[in-house]
């Protein structure tokens, strides 16, 4: 086992990301209840081995939608195709919310709401509450489950995905690791679905703009919103908060009890602390490049 795998079990402070595309049926877009369940069973069991964890949870929108047997938001202006968009979400937070209760309560966990938008990094004020907010939670033994405000969230104020706001959540609660669950293994040379020659990469050790520009082959699944990019936006945040970020396959959700105990799957990214990366200027520059 390699060293800095080794070291992933001795991580306390840990936030999960999961896709919209891995908590839904791809062929009916409903919810995977399974691998709903394995993940709140997971999440409880990292909770009771005394680590503090963190789920940022996607899935809103596409709930939202099946719930009012929305198919496609095409032939509309944009601002009609937001309204809806926003709509949709606040119909499936409300429901995304009572499954996750329903499942943290059954293994006896009290989960915790807290949805955010740019505003709660870039102001001051906001971004104090909201690091309080989180580590009086994590003091009560309670699990927040975190998403992106999209209900109010325009385009002037949204991080946008969830991939980016997961690691702006690990840097604001100076979270030990990241780890997000996607649709693939974790970062190959190139889209593996579109390059069959593209090649797996098990761990980055600094991330030089080669490793940037692997993510900008494709924008992912159609119900994913950013593919590979933001995950490496993500990474560049997380990283330089000083916080390791892993990205694993949920088609097995025990891959997270797996990756506690040091095994070596996914894609691991090392942490390098960079004393000039400034998180609330990073976060109000999101989409600006
Ligand atoms: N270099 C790359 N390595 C791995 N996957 C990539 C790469 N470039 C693009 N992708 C695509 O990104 C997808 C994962 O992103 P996304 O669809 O947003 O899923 P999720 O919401 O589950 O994270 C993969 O299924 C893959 O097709
Ligand atoms: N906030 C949105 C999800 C945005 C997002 O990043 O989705 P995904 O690419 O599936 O992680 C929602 O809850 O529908």
């Amino acid at each position: 086992m390699n060293n800095i795998r080794e070291q992933i079990k001795n991580k306390k402070k840990i936030v999960v990301k999961i896709g919209s595309s891995s908590l839904q049926h791809s062929e009916t877009g409903d919810l995977d209840y399974i691998r709903l369940e394995k993940l709140v069973r997971e999440l409880c069991d990292i909770s009771n081995q005394g680590k503090e964890v963190v789920l940022v949870t996607s899935g809103a929108i596409a709930v939202g939608k099946k719930a009012v047997n929305l198919k496609t938001i095409e032939g509309q202006t944009q601002a009609e195709a937001m309204a809806v968009k926003q709509a949709c979400s606040a119909i499936g937070q409300a429901r995304l919310m009572m499954a996750y209760q329903k499942l943290f309560s059954e293994y006896n966990h009290v989960a915790a709401q807290i949805l955010m938008t740019k505003n709660t990094i870039v102001d001051n004020l906001n971004r104090y509450n909201a690091h309080n907010t989180f580590t009086q939670l994590l003091k009560m033994g309670v699990i927040p489950i975190v998403n992106e405000n999209d209900t109010v969230a325009t385009y002037e104020i949204e991080i946008g995905d969830n991939d980016t706001l997961s690691a702006i959540v690990a840097a604001l609660i100076d979270a030990d690791l990241l780890i997000l669950l996607s649709d693939i293994d974790g970062l190959y040379t190139d889209d593996p679905r579109q390059n069959p020659d593209a090649e797996f990469i098990e761990q980055v050790d600094e991330l030089t703009d080669e490793f940037m520009n692997m993510g900008k082959a494709s924008t992912g699944s159609n119900v994913g919103t950013g593919g590979m990019n933001t995950k490496m936006i993500a990474a560049k945040i997380a990283t330089s908060s000083d916080v390791d970020m892993i990205i694993a396959n949920s088609r097995d959700i025990g891959v997270l009890h797996r990756l506690l105990e040091g095994e070596n799957e996914g894609t691991l990214f090392v942490a390098h602390r960079d004393e000039s990366f400034d998180l609330p200027e990073f976060v109000q520059n999101l989409h600006k490049n």
